[in-house]
Parts: structure tokens; C-alpha cells; sequence
């Protein structure tokens, strides 16, 4: 399964964070994911990745915070991000920071970049995220040991009321204005799905670019695994072949019993 990583904030939830690195290494996953790495010291975490002999292939910038007890209550706050967000400018630069420093800690090459929820109190700008992007893609690529590349994704509005960032279109303008080598398209098959209707579609119009650096998938609707909904699952890990996407795929949804009795659709492609 080498191209398949295992999302360990949706996947082995009934298990304690620490015992799913574990687990999904049993399962043969090689690389892992999670949005927030924040609640743990980096090097704990490392030492859980080293252990079981996984990679990681993708954080999250934290959903807010200015300072270290910010960044652990942003998510129970209803925070998503801050990049489009005007009041936010310091602790978009703070969580970046804070990314940059747990990505280099964890040999993590990429980082999605959350664009915030628009709130009628600060309805997010476009020139802001913008302007913010090309500013932490200039400090993903100023680290000469550890070059990081910043991905943005498109996430639908019925699971996030009001994400700045919901369509593959808007995600794949930014990067076009703003050409920066560190900056690329993470693209969330259900998302895509959910909003879009066609991810399949999105796909083969998105992927000459060759911007898409990252990728992940669920059933639609429903968010449980991809042989679950609609989702044309076989079909796209097929286009995906046919481009010779070199990246990672992240397993990002909720098993409908347990993680491993779920992972049938991926055994069945003998990886
Ligand atoms: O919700 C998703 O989809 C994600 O990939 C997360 O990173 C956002 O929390
Ligand atoms: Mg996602």
C-alpha cells in the first residue's frame, strides 16, 4: 500500500491517538496524516512515526491560535483556518511558524494551509489570503534543510458551513496568480464530489497542471470508505495511473465499522 496513507484523526478512532500509528502499520499503511499534530510535543510524535516505521506525508496549519493554548482550543472554538481571515494576520503567521517547525521535526514535505470560515464579524478577503499565501510559501521555501511545499483544498459546505476555499476553481486560480513553486492543489475526492458533483471530471481537468501534490478520499455522501456512495473510486485510482500521480493518497473518512474490516476495497486491488 505504498501510495496509500491512513488519516489517524479519522481512521482507528475507537483507539487512543498514541495506538493508531501502531495499528496502522499492522495494516501494511506506510505513510500517515493528521490534521492537528499541536496537542503532542514533535518529538513524541516522532518517536511514534520511527517506531512504526511509517512516514509522515501531510499536518495541517493549526485551525488558529496566536500562542500555543490558542492553537489547542481554536478547533473546539468553531476555527478552520485563517489565511482569508483580515483580523487574523498573527496567528496566521504564528500557526505557520508552528507548522514549518513541526513539518522539519516530523520530515513532513507538505502542509495544508487552512483558509478559515467566513463569519459575519470578518467575512475573509481575497487579496488577504493571497497576499498571505505567497508570504508562507516564501518561508516554506527559505528552509534549505527542509523545503516544504503548502497545499490548499477545497472543502464542501455541508460538512463546513462557510469555508472560504469550496471550489477546485478558486483553489487552482489562487495558485495560477500567485506562481509560486510551493504552493500546489491538495484534492479531497469527496469534497470535490460533494460540491462539484463529477470528481472524476475535476480530476482530468486539474491534473495536467501537475499542481495536484496531494490527494484523499471517502465515499460520497456519507463519508464512510470509497466503495460506499457514489464516489467512481476505481475509476479515479485508474486516472490516477493513467497521469502517473506520484503522490500520496490519504484515507480521510469514517469506517463504517472498524478501520481494518473496512479496508476490503483497497485489499482487493492486491497493493
Ligand atoms: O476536512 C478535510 O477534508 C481535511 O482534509 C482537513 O484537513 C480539514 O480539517
Ligand atoms: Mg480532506
Amino acid at each position: 500500500m505504498s501510495r496509500f496513507a491512513a488519516n489517524l484523526g479519522f481512521l482507528y478512532a475507537h483507539k487512543p491517538f498514541e495506538a493508531r500509528f501502531a495499528a496502522a502499520a499492522e495494516d501494511g499503511f506506510k505513510g500517515v496524516e493528521y490534521a492537528s499534530p499541536y496537542e503532542w510535543p514533535a518529538h513524541v510524535l516522532a518517536q511514534h512515526l520511527q517506531e512504526a516505521g511509517l512516514q509522515q506525508v501531510l499536518i495541517n496549519t493549526p485551525a488558529g491560535g496566536a500562542d500555543a493554548a490558542g492553537v489547542r482550543q481554536a478547533w473546539a472554538q468553531g476555527l478552520r483556518g485563517t489565511a482569508c481571515l483580515v483580523g487574523q494576520e498573527k496567528a496566521f503567521r504564528y500557526g505557520v511558524e508552528l507548522a514549518l517547525e513541526y513539518a522539519q521535526a516530523l520530515a513532513c514535505p507538505r502542509i495544508h494551509v487552512m483558509a478559515g470560515v467566513a463569519t459575519a464579524a470578518d467575512a475573509g478577503d481575497r487579496r488577504t489570503w493571497l497576499h498571505r499565501l505567497a508570504w508562507a510559501a516564501e518561508k516554506a521555501a527559505s528552509n534549505s534543510q527542509h523545503p516544504v511545499t503548502l497545499l490548499l483544498e477545497a472543502i464542501n459546505h455541508v460538512d463546513m458551513p462557510g469555508y472560504w476555499l469550496h471550489t477546485q476553481a478558486q483553489a487552482f486560480a489562487a495558485l495560477q496568480e500567485i506562481g509560486h513553486p510551493h504552493l500546489a492543489m491538495q484534492m479531497d475526492f469527496y469534497h470535490c464530489q460533494m460540491t462539484e458533483g463529477d470528481a472524476l471530471a475535476q480530476w482530468q481537468r486539474y491534473a495536467p497542471s501537475r499542481l495536484v501534490q496531494h490527494i484523499q478520499i471517502a465515499g460520497a455522501p456519507g463519508r464512510h470508505e470509497p466503495d460506499v456512495g457514489q464516489l467512481p473510486w476505481q475509476e479515479l485510482l485508474v486516472a490516477l495511473d493513467e497521469a502517473a500521480y506520484p503522490g500520496w493518497v490519504g484515507l480521510e473518512y469514517h469506517p463504517q465499522t472498524t478501520t481494518t474490516a473496512g479496508l476490503g476495497w483497497l485489499k482487493q486491488l492486491h497493493l
